[in-house]
């Protein structure tokens, strides 16, 4: 393997930042691909015709990655966020397990091939809300506590934890205090790779369920050493663009010692009844800006989220090169 594991290589370099890519959902969708289903942006893998050499899907998906890459992007995530076994089994002709992983090995090693052996890989896992679409309201039902959260996620987990092309699980968009608890409680034998969750924060600094960054660290705290080893990093993602180095350094200022991540959405306001995006009204935050306050928050890795492209990308690698050396 030409990278050093991901977490050796946090720790050896107390002052390396990686730039993660940006928003491939939207991304996708921007350069022409219907994301509108299910499984959401894993849906040109699910076409037989996608592995054709001629594929324009394929393509698309291709320049996509090779666009992040050159916009310095050093991790980039797989497009299965929406690809647990639960949402493909139910929405897509793929129904059996065995089928499954090979899809999914198929789209991880897809993946690999488009971004080389010198650049991370991130397995996407999105949160259990994201198959009900309740990532941004945190409500998981009256009983979060009773949802079977392992064998929601065990199919996808147990494929990536066997991947050897993938560095790191990434749980995303986490919006649920017990959703956070049970991921933490799994120990080796369950995640057996390096992992990180992003969490899914509302403007005030909450979990979306209200839970506040304090008792999210009063819980890791109260796991102590029993905590997997495996946990690298912890952050936020598709969040608002405006308050997230705020809501960062937060974390950071209860859990000091934790490297954080961070990948934000671009900043534009969506209106939901017109179905448009304005632009940020806030002229004052730039990504050199939030960035630099990522850094001084303990942000280890950096990139965008829901609607950032390749340019955003640029902007970020530009700010990290700044500020981190
Ligand atoms: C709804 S958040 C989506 C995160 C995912 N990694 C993507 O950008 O495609
Ligand atoms: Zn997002």
């Amino acid at each position: 393997m030409a990278r050093l594991a991901l977490k050796q290589l946090l720790q050896e370099n107390p002052r390396k930042v990686l730039v993660l890519d940006g928003g491939q959902g939207t991304e996708l969708e921007r350069r022409g691909i219907n994301v509108a289903n299910p499984v959401w942006s894993t849906i040109p893998f699910i076409d037989d015709a996608f592995w054709s050499e001629s594929s324009a899907e394929r393509k698309i998906v291709e320049e996509m990655y090779r666009d992040f890459m050159k916009a310095g992007a050093e991790i980039l995530m797989t497009v299965t966020y929406q690809a647990s076994f639960k949402s493909v089994s139910e929405n897509t002709p793929i129904t059996t397990l065995s089928e499954y992983n090979s899809l999914l090995t198929r789209i991880v090693d897809f993946a690999r091939g488009c971004v080389g052996e010198d650049k991370y890989l991130i397995g996407s896992i999105g949160s259990w809300g994201a198959h009900v679409c309740c990532e941004f309201t945190g409500d998981y039902g009256p009983n979060p506590e009773t949802i079977d959260y392992y064998e929601y996620f065990k199919p996808q987990l147990e494929n990536f934890n066997k991947s050897p092309q993938i560095d790191v699980i990434a749980f995303e968009t986490i919006p649920n205090i017990h959703e956070i608890k049970a991921i933490l409680s799994w120990d080796e034998t369950i995640l057996s790779k390096p992992f990180y969750i992003g969490l899914s924060v509302d403007d005030n600094g909450l979990l979306r369920d209200g839970t506040t960054m304090a008792e999210i660290a009063e819980f890791i705290k109260s796991v102590g050493d029993k905590i997997n080893p495996n946990f690298t990093l912890l952050g936020i993602n598709c969040v608002s663009f405006n308050t997230s180095s705020d809501i960062l350094a937060s974390i950071h200022k209860v859990l000091p010692d934790m490297p954080l991540l961070v990948y934000p959405n671009s900043g534009e306001v969506y209106d939901a009844e017109r179905k448009v995006w304005h632009p940020n009204g806030d002229k004052s935050n730039t990504w050199d800006l939030v960035v630099k306050r990522y850094i001084e928050a303990g942000a280890r890795v950096i990139g965008g989220c829901c609607r950032t492209t390749p340019e955003d990308i640029t902007e970020v690698s530009e700010a990290v090169k700044k500020y981190s050396e």
